[in-house]
């Protein structure tokens, strides 16, 4: 076999459905996606889906956990064995749990490869917090796994495909989950993973207000800002969708300046991506010159403005 006859998407995001489109065309001859509404299996199709399911619009007080057994029905009612592919969201990964109860399917999150060998689906991903990587090959008849950003090429829409999604009845579960009342957060407007340059931030930097110097210097080169997790997690400066490591986000911009970071692993894995990394860092020992292609030993306080105003002129 060099490739599952069928292959299942599911993405409760709609900007990942076109990389795990790339993704099933890869590893898939057939591919069915799950969706949630009309506007999704439109573009489902224009991906290339050969065919859709529509659980149709969520009620507010769902979850889509609870969206399992309607999924694990279908996928069974349709495919004997299959892969079945989610983006690696915390949602996702909380469905893909229950995917492979259902089906009695090996579960791999995060995966940063996914390949097909000796009929079995090889999936590597990161373990010992990022210190190396692990391969998981799966020999159940299915096969779930929630996927990393950035690791398939994203399909491209062709605006000629078409088709009619079948819509889904909702098996509910024993046990549901009722969700009682949503609070928006205050900003998470930021998509550092599509940003093409990051500038940022670490504990070096050493309080929030000085995050301001930062922030210019970024103004200046068009680039977004990210973090390191102890500014988000530990002072609380940033906001938790700026972080990039492990337990973060991985990104793979062009350009990626680290200022104040020491450069752990756990940090690292989610910058190592970048084309290009730069740091700014008072420590000439600090692990960051290790990844770095371009480093500046000295005090970004001092630094960081400099460079700004040099980019102005
Ligand atoms: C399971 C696990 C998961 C983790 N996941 C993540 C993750 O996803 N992302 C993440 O970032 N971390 C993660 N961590 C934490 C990680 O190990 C590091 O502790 C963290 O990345 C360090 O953050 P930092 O570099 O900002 O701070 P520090 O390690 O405190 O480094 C600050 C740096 O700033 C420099 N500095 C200080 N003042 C100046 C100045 N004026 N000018 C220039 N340089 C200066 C210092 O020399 C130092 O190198 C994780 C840890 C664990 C155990």
């Amino acid at each position: 076999m060099s490739k599952f006859s069928t292959v299942w998407v599911f993405s409760d995001t709609a900007s990942r459905l076109p990389e795990l489109m790339g993704a099933a065309r890869e590893l898939g001859e057939n591919i069915r996606v799950i969706v949630q509404g009309h506007e999704l299996s439109a573009q489902a199709f224009r991906l290339g889906a050969d065919a859709a399911y529509d659980v149709g619009t969520i009620p507010a007080d769902r979850i889509i956990e609870d969206y399992a057994d309607t999924l694990v029905q279908t996928i069974k009612n349709h495919s004997q064995n299959a892969l079945v592919l989610l983006p690696a969201t915390r949602r996702c990964k909380a469905l893909a749990a229950r995917l492979g109860a259902r089906l009695t399917a090996g579960v791999v999150n995060d995966a940063n490869e996914l390949v097909l060998q000796d009929g079995h689906l090889v999936a590597t991903h990161m373990v010992y917090g990022g210190l190396a990587f692990g391969k998981e090959q799966i020999t159940t008849p299915y096969a779930v796994t929630t996927l990393n950003s950035g690791v398939f090429e994203a399909t491209q829409e062709d605006a000629s495909r078409s088709g009619n999604a079948i819509p889904l009845e909702f098996i509910a579960p024993k046990n549901p989950i009722i969700c009682v009342s949503r609070n928006v957060k205050q900003s998470n407007s930021v998509d550092l993973g599509k940003a093409r340059r990051v500038v940022s931030v670490g504990r070096g930097i050493g309080n929030q207000a000085n995050i301001s110097i930062a922030e210019a210097l970024s103004n200046a080169m068009g680039a977004e800002l990210g973090c390191s997790r102890p500014v988000a997690e530990n002072e609380k400066w940033m906001e938790r969708e700026r972080y990039v490591g492990i337990s973060g986000i991985m990104i793979k911009p062009e350009l990626y300046l680290a200022l104040g970071i020491s450069g752990q692993i756990q940090h690292m894995v989610g910058a190592n991506g970048a084309q290009i990394i730069m740091a700014i860092n008072k420590d000439k020992n600090a692990p960051i010159f290790q990844y770095a292609d371009y480093g500046l030993v000295g005090d970004l306080m001092k630094i960081v403005p400099a460079l700004t105003e040099a980019l102005k002129r």
